[in-house]
Order: C-alpha cells, then sequence, then structure tokens
C-alpha cells in the first residue's frame, strides 16, 4: 500500500533519533512492500531559525495530507530566552491543538532485556512492567487562561487548570476501551484532595466507568501515584490522568523501564488521526554527539503502523526486531551495562532495521 507521512525531526537529538525512525519505516516498506512517501516539515528551534515562528501555516496544511505525523522533539538553550508564545514547544503545542490530539497514548513496559537496567529491577524482575498511561494533551493547565499581573504582593504569574465533563468524558472514554483490549483496571490519577479541578475530573471518570462494568476503576492521588510507579509499577494496567500530572507520570514511568529514551507515544484526535512521537526532549546534554537512543521513536513508528496505518504485523516485526537488538546485546549509553555492546544512534538504527524480516 502507498502512504504519506509527515517526519517532523525537531531540534536536538529529535533530529538523529527521528533519521533512524524513517530508516526503520523504510525496511518495513522493502520487506512488507509498502510504499512511504515523505513530507519533511521544519519544527521548534530550527524552524524559528529558518522562518522567524516555531510552525508555519501551510505545514499544518502539509499534514492534513497525510496519513500520520512523525516527530522528533522541539526545544534547546538556544532559544530559552524567547517570550512563551514565540518558544520551540509552541510549534508542538500547535499541532495537538489544531488536529485536537486529546488522548495521548504512553505505553511504558520493560523489555525482558533491559530488567537489570531499571532501577527498580528486583521489583520489575519478579512481576514484570507493562502498563499504558494515557494523557490528556489538549485541556488543562497547558491551555487555559495564563499570564502576568500586578499582585498584593507584585508582579506575579498564572496559569488556570481547567477541565470541562466534555474533555474529561473523552479522554475517559478513550481510557476504559484501551483498558477493555488489556487487563480491564483503570487508575485515576488525580488530586481530588485539594483540587476542584481533580474533584469534577474525579466524578466524571465515575460516570464513565458506568458504560464499562467489565473494567475495574480505582482513583489514586498523585502524589501516591508517584511513590507507587516508583516501588510498585506493577499494580498499574491502564493510568488515566491530566496533561500535568500525565507529563511527570510519563517521565518516571519511562526511568523505571531503563531509561526514557526507550517511551514511544501516539497522541490522537477524535477521528484517529494522530502525531507519533517518543516522549523525551531534545536532550541539550547529548545532542550532537550521535549517542541517543533511537529506540523510542522506532517503537513510536511501531504505533504508527498499527494505529494510524492499520499494519498491526508490521508493528509486531518492529517490535521483534527492538526485542533481538536487545538479546544481541547493543546498547546506547543511556541503557549500557557491563557486557554489552555500546553502539551510536545510527548503528543502532541500523541494527534494528536489519532485524526486521
Ligand atoms: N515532545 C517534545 O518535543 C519535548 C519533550 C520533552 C522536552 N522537550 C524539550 O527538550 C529540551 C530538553 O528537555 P529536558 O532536558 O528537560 O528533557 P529531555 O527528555 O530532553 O532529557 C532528559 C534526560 O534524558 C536524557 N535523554 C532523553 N532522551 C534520550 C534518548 N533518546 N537517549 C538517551 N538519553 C536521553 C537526556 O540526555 C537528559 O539527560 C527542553 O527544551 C524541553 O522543552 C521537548
Ligand atoms: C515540550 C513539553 C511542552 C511537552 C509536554 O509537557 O507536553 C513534553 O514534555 C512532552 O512530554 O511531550
Ligand atoms: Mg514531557
Amino acid at each position: 500500500m502507498d502512504f504519506k507521512i509527515a517526519i517532523i525531526p525537531g531540534d536536538g537529538i529529535g533530529v538523529d533519533v527521528v533519521q533512524e525512525g524513517v530508516k526503520v519505516l523504510n525496511r518495513i516498506g522493502e520487506v512488507y512492500g509498502h510504499t512511504f512517501k515523505y513530507e519533511h516539515i521544519l519544527a521548534g528551534g530550527s524552524c524559528i531559525d529558518a522562518h522567524g515562528t516555531p510552525l508555519l501555516d501551510e505545514s499544518i496544511e502539509i499534514c492534513k495530507s497525510c496519513n500520520a505525523i512523525l516527530f522528533g522533539a522541539v526545544g534547546g538553550p538556544k532559544w530559552d530566552a524567547l517570550p512563551r508564545e514565540q518558544r520551540p514547544e509552541r510549534g508542538l503545542a500547535r499541532l495537538r491543538r489544531e488536529f485536537g490530539l486529546f488522548a495521548n497514548l504512553r505505553p511504558a513496559k520493560i523489555y525482558e532485556d533491559l530488567k537489570e537496567n531499571s532501577p527498580l529491577k528486583n521489583r520489575v524482575i519478579e512481576k514484570g512492567l507493562d502498563l499504558m498511561l494515557i494523557r490528556d494533551l489538549t485541556g488543562g493547565i497547558y491551555f487555559n487562561e495564563k499570564g502576568r499581573r500586578e499582585g498584593k504582593y507584585g508582579l506575579e504569574a498564572y496559569d488556570m487548570e481547567c477541565y470541562s465533563v466534555m474533555e474529561i468524558t473523552r479522554v475517559a472514554k478513550k481510557a476504559f476501551e484501551i483498558a477493555m483490549q488489556r487487563k480491564k483496571r483503570v487508575i485515576s490519577v488525580d488530586k481530588a484532595n485539594a483540587l476542584e479541578t481533580s474533584k469534577l475530573w474525579r466524578d466524571t471518570v465515575i460516570e464513565v466507568a458506568k458504560e464499562y462494568p467489565e473494567v475495574e476503576l480505582k482513583h489514586m492521588l498523585v502524589d501516591k501515584a508517584a511513590m507507587e510507579l516508583a516501588c510498585n509499577p506493577s499494580v498499574f494496567d491502564v493510568i488515566l490522568t491530566t496533561s500535568i500530572f500525565g507529563d511527570i507520570l510519563s517521565d518516571e514511568a519511562g526511568v523505571a523501564t531503563g531509561s526514557v529514551g526507550m517511551l514511544a507515544s501516539a497522541s490522537l484526535n477524535e477521528s484517529g488521526f494522530g502525531l507519533y512521537e517518543p516522549i523525551h526532549g531534545t536532550a541539550p546534554d547529548i545532542a550532537g554527539k550521535g549517542i541517543a537512543n533511537p529506540l523510542a521513536t522506532i517503537a513510536s513508528v511501531a504505533m504508527m503502523l498499527e494505529i494510524a496505518l492499520g499494519l498491526p504485523q508490521e508493528a509486531a516485526a518492529i517490535d521483534r526486531a527492538i526485542n533481538q537488538v536487545l538479546r544481541d546485546g547493543y546498547r546506547t549509553p543511556d541503557i549500557y551495562t557491563d557486557g554489552t555492546t555500546k553502539v551510536t544512534t545510527v548503528e543502532m538504527g541500523t541494527l534494528t532495521a536489519e532485524r526486521i524480516a
């Protein structure tokens, strides 16, 4: 089949890891007889440097003509002093908002051969770690009123956390639907002991749960959830949470799997159109060194094949290739341990692509 994919590498290691994602996609094309055409799009700091804005209007139109978006990461110290509206991250926020990508799926699982890498190794070796964090992506504190004003003690700034029943309902439904395909357990994470938005979140999730009687629903306060993720992650099957809590908890889940460089994501709208990206950022501390782990992006390509392109066999082939490359002992520095073979970003991409058959 023929597909068109928007390729948005962004900045820093985003450029390196997306290149390896495309390499794997091309290999899928060769082995399974598909044709992937690409639209290369600038976003973030690289787009600011070239065009003075983090995303061009025409890029949105180009994305609309594609089957899916493959995204790297945006941002970096070079652009940190810019006002918020002009920052690289606004390019990503705009894509999320313009396409209505409210459902952010962030699966975290531990690969068999990385159990030793997890800081939780004793617990994950015993009980495993395989969860799906579902994060609202277009509401909450990120996208509501914000600003600066003169307050009682002088200058102050504010970001308003706000959720409507509609926003909570649609992301909750997504979580319950996904739970139906998994172990049928949802833990909704909030801060209902302190926040009004969380109270509405909890009440609304309870209502939605009535439509899914087979799914067990529990609620957990976010501070406890952070603790459980760090010491007992197997209690989670599906985590349903807000934008800000999900952002923080997904990095924590990443570390539990061995490295934040292992975690993929899909951001979907009501009609299933989506943007696929690793959960990590541009990693300025290692950018330009050629050592970033591309496996999160490669795993995001697998999610894209399955969800956006309806190619589950091809997605499974990527998953097998990732498992195999790890089994064969290849590691980028973030997941390196004694006795394994240290490889670069490009080598990891090539070695993974070669294992697709
Ligand atoms: N979706 C996105 O575009 C996105 C996501 C997160 C952060 N950011 C941006 O990225 C910049 C840097 O943010 P940060 O440093 O807080 O987070 P980060 O995720 O970029 O890096 C955190 C740490 O994890 C390491 N790391 C991340 N990805 C890795 C990979 N693939 N392989 C090996 N190591 C990896 C980094 O080296 C660093 O030590 C900021 O400008 C931030 O706004 C963008
Ligand atoms: C870049 C930033 C705004 C973004 C977020 O917080 O959503 C990132 O951390 C992520 O996890 O995708
Ligand atoms: Mg984040």
